[in-house]
């Protein structure tokens, strides 16, 4: 195993920007620049024909926010409502995007093009050849088709805001043009929910506490749209070019977005039937029969907990808002928090689902290829492509890792728990570089998320015991005998980790490959090197305390070098207690119980501390390193 080079790279998997260039884009946000763009292209024309614009993530005619404004928009003029989709298979190519992925989209455009024919409406597949030319094909359409108004929903990545921009801007040139972006992906606006100090919320419990609140006292961001009136039949025949467009087919796709075969593509579009009815429908099969137990299931991947609906909310095939007054139904109307325990759980992961837009909104160097916390980026990752092979092939030799990863080879979908413990694998046992394990499930993934995967590969000091893990979500060990079938016959505890519970000869027998590192020896050397630079900030308290400033203070150590002191202790147990994690419901939740209360002391030290004389400015200063690193533990870890 060597060390690889340390980033920027010229490997595209690993490129981003410089700290530099990451910290101008968080001071000047795209989004802001969006806002302002937009604010200049509100247009009081008068509508002739109005566009909507469909893009990955909002693939439904139903509560569509920017396409019932475009139908709303068209029924005050005499022209039509029309609608485009810009395929850009060089993003496709860009992103990764899976052909699991890819095929839905194009599944889900099929089925969309034939209800809005139904209501003479076309839906225009435009092609733009290279990454480049998205905005200027956006407007040639809107030129040729004498477009007045264009709507379309927002995408919180970078990239995707940046071409707004553009379009943004080209529009304003032209005459009797106008551009709006609405809001459609959440509930609640990200970026809307501020802090009581006014800044935005970075972290997700009182995010999560402040959204209830929000939903609760305004019901009405429940609210649906209807789907769009039929144009006249006349679009028929003025628009039949565009009616012929033909969203590609499988043979029209680059390489890498081909199925293995026929016999791939048939199961995963069994798994995955697109349309927002079958969306729906899982939504009726989960409420019915899942959520009552997923706050005690949840864990559980043998029980396959979850709706499975992160496929249809990633590509907006359901509505979010539907989704939950649905939910808010099924629970007889009371609010999220209250009634149905298995409705309070699945609805905080939604909120998940917002708070993550929200971050990318108010930390966007994070759609960049870098963590959020920019800490990570100096960790020294090592190259280890054996490794590397074994983790995407799952073949590692560690059952409950190797079970995720072929659940999501045969599915295109992991479990949660699986993704939690498969990056953590990938990150701190194998030390490799944990944005090769987030393209991979870009490359893998039907319900690929940008802003759901960056942050849950989001880079932690957090490492989980997957021995551990499953014997507590997999008990009997099911999950793991279904995907790994070499372990089906293995008794016992032993399917756990057969390589250190069988006899030699046993585990010869099974065909199953042996651990390819060693577990406890990986984990401590990632806890040194991950680690080291929280470490570091502790032992800066240690310094202080045997420093000149000790001695300058007197024979008794001073007040604040016995507060910096009683610091770093609360520091270690919060250390201690990541380290021993196991991330499982049980303990994860004492667990997280005590950092919260050590963190709680941590903070009033501090002010004790800053209450002190100038004269232990060191200590002070020490302190706020030692608190600084304290709350990114435990906002890493998820305490915050
Ligand atoms: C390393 C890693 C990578 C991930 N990559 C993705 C991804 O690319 N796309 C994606 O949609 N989710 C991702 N997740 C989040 C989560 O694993 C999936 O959303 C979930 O497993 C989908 O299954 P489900 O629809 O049955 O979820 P349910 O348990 O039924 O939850 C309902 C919905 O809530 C949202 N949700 C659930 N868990 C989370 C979570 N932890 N974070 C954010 N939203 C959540 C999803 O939209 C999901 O469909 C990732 C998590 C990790 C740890």
């Amino acid at each position: 195993m060597s060390k690889h080079a340390r980033s920027p790279s010229s490997d595209d998997v690993l490129r981003h920007p410089t700290t530099k260039r990451a910290k101008e884009i968080d001071k000047s946000p795209p989004m802001t620049l969006l806002e302002e763009a937009l604010t200049k292209n509100k247009g009081d024309h008068k509508p002739r024909n109005v566009l909507h614009w469909f893009r990955a993530k909002d693939l439904r005619l139903e509560d569509n926010r920017a396409l019932h404004a475009a139908a709303q928009k068209a029924k005050e003029g005499k022209g039509y409502l029309l609608a485009m989709y810009l395929h850009s298979p060089k993003d496709l190519e860009w992103h990764g995007t899976s052909p699991a992925r890819t095929d839905f989209i194009m599944e889900n455009l099929r089925i969309m093009q034939d209800q809005l024919q139904k209501r003479h409406i076309p839906l225009a597949i435009v092609t733009a050849a290279e990454r480049g030319e998205k905005a200027a094909k956006v407007m040639e359409f809107v030129q040729e088709h004498d477009i007045s108004h264009m709507y379309a929903n927002i995408e919180y990545e970078v990239d995707e805001l940046r071409r707004d921009i553009k379009v943004a801007k080209l529009v304003q040139a032209e005459k009797e043009v106008s551009f709006e972006a609405l809001h459609d992906q959440t509930v609640i606006v990200p970026g809307e929910l501020k802090t009581g100090a006014g800044g935005p919320m970075k972290v997700f419990t009182p995010y999560h506490k402040a959204w209830l609140a929000e939903t609760k006292s305004e019901p009405s961001l429940l609210d649906t749209v209807p789907v769009p009136e039929e144009n006249d039949k006349k679009a028929a025949k003025e628009f039949k070019k565009l009616f012929d467009t033909k969203v590609p087919s499988l043979a029209d796709l680059p390489d890498s977005k081909q199925f293995e075969g026929t016999k791939e593509r048939d199961q995963i579009r069994k798994l995955w039937p697109a349309g927002n009815a079958a969306g729906m429908k899982r939504l009726g099969d989960f409420l019915q029969k899942k959520i009552g137990t997923y706050a005690e299931d949840r864990s559980n991947p043998a029980l396959d907990p979850g709706s499975r609906l992160s496929a249809y909310f990633s590509t907006g095939v359901v509505s979010v808002r539907e989704v939950l007054k649905k939910t808010k139904e099924f629970n007889k109307n009371k609010h999220f928090d209250a009634g149905d325990a298995g409705v309070a759980s699945w609805v905080r992961e939604i909120v998940f689902r917002e708070h993550y837009r929200q971050i990318m909104v108010v930390i966007p160097h994070n759609s960049l290829n870098l963590p959020q916390n920019m800490k990570f980026d100096n960790v020294q990752w090592e190259d280890d492509p054996d490794g590397l092979q074994k983790w995407y092939d799952g073949t590692t030799g560690v059952p409950f890792i190797d079970a995720g990863m072929r659940q999501l080879n045969a599915e295109a979908y992991m479990h949660n728990r699986l993704r939690m413990n498969t990056s953590s694998y990938l990150r701190a046992n194998l030390l490799i570089d944990y944005r090769r394990g987030e393209r991979w499930f870009a490359e893998k993934l039907i319900d690929w998320d940008l802003s759901n995967n960056t942050q849950g590969w989001e880079p932690s000091y957090t490492v989980f015991n997957p021995v551990v893990q499953a014997e507590k979500c997999d008990p009997d060990g099911d999950y793991i005998r279904k995907w790994v079938p070499e372990l089906k016959g293995v008794k016992g505890k032993a399917v756990f980790a057969p390589h250190a519970r069988l006899s030699k000869v046993e585990f010869e027998k099974l065909g199953y490959p042996k651990p390819h590192v060693d577990y406890t020896e990986s984990a401590a050397r990632a806890k040194a090197s991950i680690f080291a630079d929280l470490l570091d900030q502790t032992k800066g308290i240690a310094a202080a305390e045997t420093s000149e400033e000790h001695h300058r203070l007197g024979e008794q150590p001073g007040r604040a070098i016995k507060c910096a002191y009683d610091l770093r202790m609360d520091v270690a147990t919060i250390e201690a207690n990541v380290v021993e994690m196991t991330g499982a419901d049980g303990k994860g939740r004492e667990w997280e119980g005590v950092a919260r209360q050590r963190l709680k002391r941590v903070w009033e030290k501090l002010r004790q501390l800053k209450k002190l004389s100038a004269r232990e400015d060191q200590a002070i200063k020490e302190g706020e390193k030692v608190k600084q690193g304290a709350e990114e533990l435990c906002w890493c870890c998820g305490v915050m």
